[in-house]
């Protein structure tokens, strides 16, 4: 596949690696703000059949955009969208076939599902969600600690309705019964790192994954893509990737 990658930060230099180490051909890194091969695509005839988005959220329409010019799969691996921008993200996937992945790495999917599992045993336990990351992200809390959230929510009674999401917890008042709590570090280099607590008065279970470097995320973006070849238009996951 000739891959196109948006972005020209630290994960598209990884994932430009990742798609020539893969076999697959490099088209180009697209970044406005001019520190890539193209600025934007508009009007040019650049050659691929697939995009892989780790830019930033603000460039979601102009990913979308292209995909659907071309015809071409897209991975959107970015964080941070609105709920308006995910809305597009569906609509598109009426279009062309589309993964929205807030974690590419294998590990991350798996802690997922067994978040899944553990929530739906540990109903009654005080759920909290701890998230680590580098000085330089601008989204918080991450995109996986948001899908974590979700996973959590989904396998409570009553799709968690009842539960409020207290974020970077402060003040005088006590932690309610019904409450998940989100919490974000900034710090350093620290590459990734999401834990979530299920805590009662006398045991604690913790489930914690931890990222040592940035190259797994780029190899499953690179698979990512390569599953979507050929695939019919619709919004496909990590799950359907890793045959989870
Ligand atoms: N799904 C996954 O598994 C993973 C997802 N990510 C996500 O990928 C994205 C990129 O991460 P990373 O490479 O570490 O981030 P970087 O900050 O290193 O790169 C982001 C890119 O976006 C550009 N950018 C910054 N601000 C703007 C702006 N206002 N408008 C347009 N472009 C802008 C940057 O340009 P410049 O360099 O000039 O600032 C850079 O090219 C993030 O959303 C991150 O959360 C990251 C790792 C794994
Ligand atoms: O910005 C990052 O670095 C990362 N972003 C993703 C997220 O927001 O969850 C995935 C990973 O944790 C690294």
């Amino acid at each position: 596949m000739k891959i196109i990658v948006y972005g020209a930060g630290v994960m598209a230099q990884y994932v430009k690696e990742s798609v020539i180490n893969s076999g697959n051909e490099f088209a180009g890194l697209v970044d406005p703000l001019g520190n890539g091969d193209f600025e934007n695509l508009k009007g040019k005839d650049v050659d691929f059949d697939a995009i892989i988005d780790f830019s930033h959220f603000s460039l979601l329409e102009d990913v979308l955009e292209a995909g659907i010019d071309k015809k071409v799969p897209v991975l959107i691996a970015t964080t941070g969208h609105s709920e308006e921008q995910l809305e597009k993200i569906q609509e598109a996937s009426k279009q062309i076939p589309i993964i929205k992945a807030t974690n590419t790495s294998v590990g991350v999917n798996i802690v997922n599902e067994i978040v899944a599992f553990a929530t739906k045993l540990l109903k009654d336990f005080d759920i909290e969600i701890i998230e680590k990351h580098h000085n330089r992200k601008i989204d918080a809390p991450s995109g996986t600690a948001n899908t974590l959230l979700e996973v959590v929510k989904e396998n409570l009674d009553n799709d968690g309705k009842d539960y409020r999401t207290i974020y970077g917890r402060e003040g005088h008042s006590k932690r309610a019964e019904k409450e998940i709590g989100v919490h974000a570090i900034r710090g350093g280099n620290i590459v990734g790192e999401h834990t979530v607590i299920y805590a009662k008065n006398d045991e604690i279970i913790e489930i914690k994954h931890e990222a040592l470097s940035r190259k797994m995320f780029s190899d499953g973006a690179v698979k990512a893509v390569e599953f979507l070849a050929g695939k019919k238009a619709g919004l496909y996951t990590m799950k359907d990737v890793l045959g989870l």
